[in-house]
């Protein structure tokens, strides 16, 4: 048996819903530049779920059937408040809201392919409305009822701070969400499809998701690019904190990359609402550190920096807060898990690798009366 640590470069499945080829990433065909200088997230949405763009028709319909299915079952909201709320991670919260809302759903264990389609249009809505209304709960504050007027951009940071974004933020969201929307076979969606594959529910696939998205070697490198960029604190601190970091073989959190090896082509978009998004709201040092810590990184162990890096510096500029970072990348690639949990399911077979054993050789079982005290 030979063991391919972290299974890197072993090709697990087909799929037609995202690719990474020579460093570009597309969904179903499109190249994501285009698609983020361009398309709505509800497109992208689309375009996840059926490898097509959406005529203007199927746009509409879409955008209502988001729009009906936002709203939340009371009994989840009433169940944050029974928590010791200002404790929990919103990821761990968003995790168990995830599991709960398949207990408010008839069909959650009905498979076939209309009723999976219905339930991903209800979890996408959800799950917005999810991280929302935890953010405000465990402020004191009331959840904002979800708005069908508006984008879905624009909905979800109206959800989080009860008012309507200017189009500046609207555009920077809808950039976002677009970016983070699917990527091959990473972690938490590898996890989604191992999940479904023994044909398990759809909620059973995205909570299992969250829970991968959560680490942070994957999605949960955005909070910790906050946390380092808060300890950092000034661009003059830069060098010494990073240089410190990179002598002690610690990792930089948000640079580097399983499959990019010229650097992730998502970051340059990014980057660009980071620098304008500090300016615009007065905090330009956090764009100031970030460069300088990609000049080091870069120049010192060639690692550019990832999705993660650039987006911390533009959700804090946007006044999120750093822990719902995490949630809020899942509120986008949830619409990748769904594409790859549907894809799963109508073409499955078990995912059942194997594994090269290194415990101890035959042993003989002795009562434990008769083993001997260590
Ligand atoms: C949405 C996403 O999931 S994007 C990724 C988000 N995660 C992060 O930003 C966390 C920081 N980055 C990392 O931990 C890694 O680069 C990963 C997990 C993303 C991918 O890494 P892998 O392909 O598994 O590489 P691995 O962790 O084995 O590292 C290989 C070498 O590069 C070094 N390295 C990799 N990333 C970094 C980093 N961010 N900072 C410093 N060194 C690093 C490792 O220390 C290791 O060095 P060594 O060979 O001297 O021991
Ligand atoms: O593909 C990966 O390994 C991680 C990543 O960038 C993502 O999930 O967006």
């Amino acid at each position: 048996m030979t063991v391919t640590r972290g299974l890197e470069g072993v090709v697990a499945t087909s799929s037609s819903v995202s690719s990474i080829i020579d460093d570009t990433l597309t969904y179903a065909g499109y190249n994501i530049d285009d698609l983020t200088e361009n398309a709505s997230f509800e497109e992208v949405i689309y375009l996840l779920w059926h490898r097509q763009l959406p005529t203007v028709s199927q746009l509409k319909e879409l955008k209502q059937q988001l729009a009906e299915n936002a709203e939340l079952p009371q009994a989840i909201l009433d169940y944050f408040k029974m928590f010791p709320i200002e404790k929990v991670h919103p990821m761990a919260a968003l995790r168990t809201a995830v599991s709960q809302l398949a207990l408010f759903d008839e069909e959650a264990d009905i498979m076939d392919s209309e009723a999976n389609y219905r339930k991903a249009v209800r979890l996408q809505a959800k799950l917005a409305t999810i991280v929302a209304s935890f953010a405000r709960i465990r402020k004191g504050l009331n959840p904002v009822a979800p708005r069908t007027d508006l984008s879905f951009a624009a909905n979800f940071l109206y959800m989080l701070s009860g008012n309507v974004p200017d189009a500046i933020a609207e555009e920077a969201m809808n950039k976002a969400l677009i970016l983070h929307a699917d990527h091959e076979l990473n972690a938490s969606t590898f996890t989604a499809r191992v999940c479904v594959a023994t044909l398990s529910d759809v909620y059973s696939g995205i909570t299992a998701a969250i829970g991968a998205l959560k680490g942070p070697l994957h999605g949960g490198a955005n909070e910790a690019v906050m946390k380092m960029l808060t300890e950092i604190g000034s661009p003059e601190n830069v060098d010494s904190y990073i240089r410190e970091k990179l002598e002690k073989k610690e990792k930089v959190m948000g640079f580097g990359h399983r499959v990019y090896r010229q650097g992730d082509p998502r970051a340059k978009h990014l980057k660009q609402m980071s620098e304008k998004l500090t300016k615009l709201t007065g905090q330009p040092e956090y764009y100031e550190m970030s460069i300088r810590i990609e000049a080091l990184v870069t120049g010192e162990k060639k690692l550019p920096p990832n999705v993660d890096f650039y987006s911390a510096s533009m959700y804090h500029s946007l006044g999120i807060d750093h822990d719902l970072f995490t949630p809020i990348f899942a509120v986008s690639r949830v619409s990748g898990w769904l594409a790859h949990i549907l894809e799963q399911y109508d073409n499955n077979r078990l995912i059942r690798p194997r594994a090269e054993y290194t415990g101890p050789g035959m042993q003989v079982y002795v009562p434990v009366e008769k083993r001997e005290e260590v």
